[in-house]
């Protein structure tokens, strides 16, 4: 059966109520949540979260959520067609330009220009194409920062399509381990990661955040980048703190620009400073040091 789309419409101060208590609200459920926007001059979004099945009972809770934050607006329905449609929407897609980075699909293999890092992934399950600001944030201080360090060892945690992790493979030549909550984008990282010619620096593994024997194993790292989200991240400070070797770089995304006084606190709080931040769109990355 496809998957539902149940969507808001919304200002953009009701979608980010919205966004952040939807997210509090199905955390445990782990449904993907997004904000598109529908009208960008005049400030109209559009909330959807996406639900494979239990549809009537994730509305009835999402219209609660929307109860409690006082929130009008008619939740609407769109069944997704059961095609690969990330397969589709990607097809369409132009390769993005990220530092020295290009991320291309197959079908622009053609558009790698000399000296671009080129980076493909194919359509797949797995977040990650270098189209999202977070990602894009994520490649373009990955540059710098290898540039400047020389890491000798990384950790992509959240790895998804494994995108992070094959641009630090490409551009460093050191061991990745590359990690994902999502057995599914496990398996597609490690797919993307032998496809770019890189599994053999680049280990990908299921783990929920730091839970897994691996992390003591392969730590310290001189060099951790997360692409999560603000509060999973905000979390996750002490473990950073733990895992990672002292004087290293650590590389955060997924962040709101609003969330990031919040997530930058929490970091200061285990002993890290706040080197640079790169905004895109509304979100921000983070380069932190310890
Ligand atoms: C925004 S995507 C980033 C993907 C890719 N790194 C990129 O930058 O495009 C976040 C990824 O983090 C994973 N994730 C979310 N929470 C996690 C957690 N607690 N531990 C490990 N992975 C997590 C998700 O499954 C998803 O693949």
């Amino acid at each position: 059966m496809g998957q539902t789309r149940l969507h808001v419409t919304t200002d953009a101060a009701g979608s980010d109520r919205l966004f952040m208590a939807l997210e509090a609200a199905f955390e445990d459920d782990g449904l993907p949540i997004s904000v598109f926007d529908l009208d960008e001059a005049n400030g109209v979004k559009e909330v959807s979260l996406y639900a494979d099945d239990g549809v009537d009972d994730i509305e009835r809770r999402m219209r609660a959520v929307m109860q409690g934050i006082g929130l009008t607006a008619a939740v609407e329905r769109e069944v997704l067609p059961d095609i690969d449609w990330v397969a589709k929407s990607l097809e369409g897609l132009q390769p993005v330009h990220a530092g020295r980075f290009l991320v291309h699909g197959s079908h622009d293999r053609h558009r790698r220009r000399p000296g671009d890092l080129a980076i493909e992934i194919e359509a797949g399950l797995a977040f990650g194409t270098g189209h999202h600001g977070t990602t894009a944030g994520c490649l373009e201080m990955i540059e710098t920062v290898v540039r400047r360090e020389k890491p000798r060892n990384a950790l992509d945690l959240g790895t998804g399509s494994a995108v992070l992790a094959i641009a630090l493979a490409r551009l460093a030549h050191i061991p990745v381990l590359a990690t994902d909550i999502d057995p599914i984008a496990t398996r597609v990282a490690a797919d993307n990661a032998r496809l770019n010619g890189v599994s053999r620096y680049v280990d990908a593994r299921t783990a929920v955040g730091f839970q897994a024997a691996i992390f003591g194993q392969r730590a310290p790292f001189d060099l951790i980048v997360a692409n999560i989200l603000a509060r999973p991240l905000m979390k996750m400070a002490p473990d950073m703190a733990r895992f990672l070797g002292g004087g290293r770089s650590l590389i955060l995304s997924g962040i709101l620009e609003r969330q990031r006084d919040a997530v930058i606190a929490a970091y200061v709080g285990q002993g890290f400073r706040h080197i640079r931040t790169l905004w895109r769109g509304e979100w921000v990355t983070l380069h932190l040091k310890r």
